[in-house]
């Protein structure tokens, strides 16, 4: 059979206008990378994880204007921490992280918290900027743990779209989800608006918790260039304008302290791919 021959839909149909404004969403850069730790290292986090249950205190909000710290919006238990290895793991993944991304600025501090989410547990829509000393060029990265089979329902990440429309620069009501899934992580612009949506836990049981090893990964001070970031860092930051202290970032206000990332090792850092190591 001849194949039908394209048809002209009439400009009576589709009218010409120049009344025409179409709106830009945008989705927010993510990389995402499986099997992060591989399974063993994974299980003994696990387990640490676990068994620091006692440590654990309950996560708060900073509001930007007043500098005020309360627990609106979320229900997240936190116990900051640091560690060497994980932290030479996230700096052996930053230039590829960087690649996929589309980020330019360099990366040298990351302040670190275990996570963890039971029953009702959720984070309100937020930005990260109360966590780093500039959002136009900082990196959240969220490690997911948790038992298998999974002892929690819900509890996904949610990223939200960005619009650019007439000189507008907002959070768009459509999102991406990322599903919390045991030995991942996920890289975004900290800039990015998103939140974890509650989660069950009919266990009751703190093991069956939805866990992560969540970083937030910056520069020394404001970048000096923001211009250098692709376009959407800066309608990203725009976007996020609002949400950083007025004040100015003066520590974590889950008590998490900054370490120095080292620089991507040669030997151990991972390759991107189509490049020569
Ligand atoms: O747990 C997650 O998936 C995201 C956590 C988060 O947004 C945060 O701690 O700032
Ligand atoms: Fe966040």
């Amino acid at each position: 059979m001849e194949p039908a021959k394209p048809t002209e839909i009439s400009s009576r149909t589709l009218p010409f206008t120049d009344q025409w404004s179409p709106m830009l969403a945008i989705p927010a850069p993510v990389c995402r990378l499986e099997n992060f730790l591989g399974a063993e290292r994974a299980d003994a986090l696990l387990e640490y994880v676990i068994s620091r249950r006692a440590d654990f205190s309950a996560g708060t909000v900073l509001d930007p204007l007043s500098g005020q710290a309360s627990h609106k919006g979320r229900d997240s238990l936190v116990l900051p921490v640091t560690s060497e290895v994980f932290s030479r793991h996230l700096a052996d993944c930053l230039p590829l992280v960087q690649e996929v991304l589309g980020h330019r600025a360099s990366l040298t501090r990351s302040l670190t918290v275990l996570t963890a989410h039971g029953e009702g547990g959720h984070y309100g829509v937020h930005t990260d900027a109360t966590r780093v000393r500039d959002v136009s060029t900082a990196v959240s990265a969220v490690y997911y743990l948790h038992r298998r089979p999974r002892g929690f329902g819900g509890g996904q990440l949610r990223l939200f779209d960005t619009t650019v429309h007439d000189g507008t620069v907002r959070p768009a009501d459509s999102y991406r989800t990322v599903e919390p899934e045991h030995d991942t992580i996920v890289f975004f612009p900290a800039g990015a608006f998103h939140e974890v949506i509650p989660s069950t836990c009919p266990s009751g049981q703190f093991a069956d918790h939805r866990f992560t090893l969540t970083t937030w990964i910056s520069g020394e001070a404001a970048a000096t260039t923001p211009s250098d970031q692709p376009r959407i860092w800066q309608w990203l930051a725009r976007a996020a304008d609002h949400t950083r202290p007025v004040d100015g970032f003066a520590g974590d206000h889950d008590g998490a302290t900054p370490a120095v990332l080292p620089p991507a090792h040669p030997a151990t850092r991972l390759a991107v791919p189509g490049t020569v190591r």
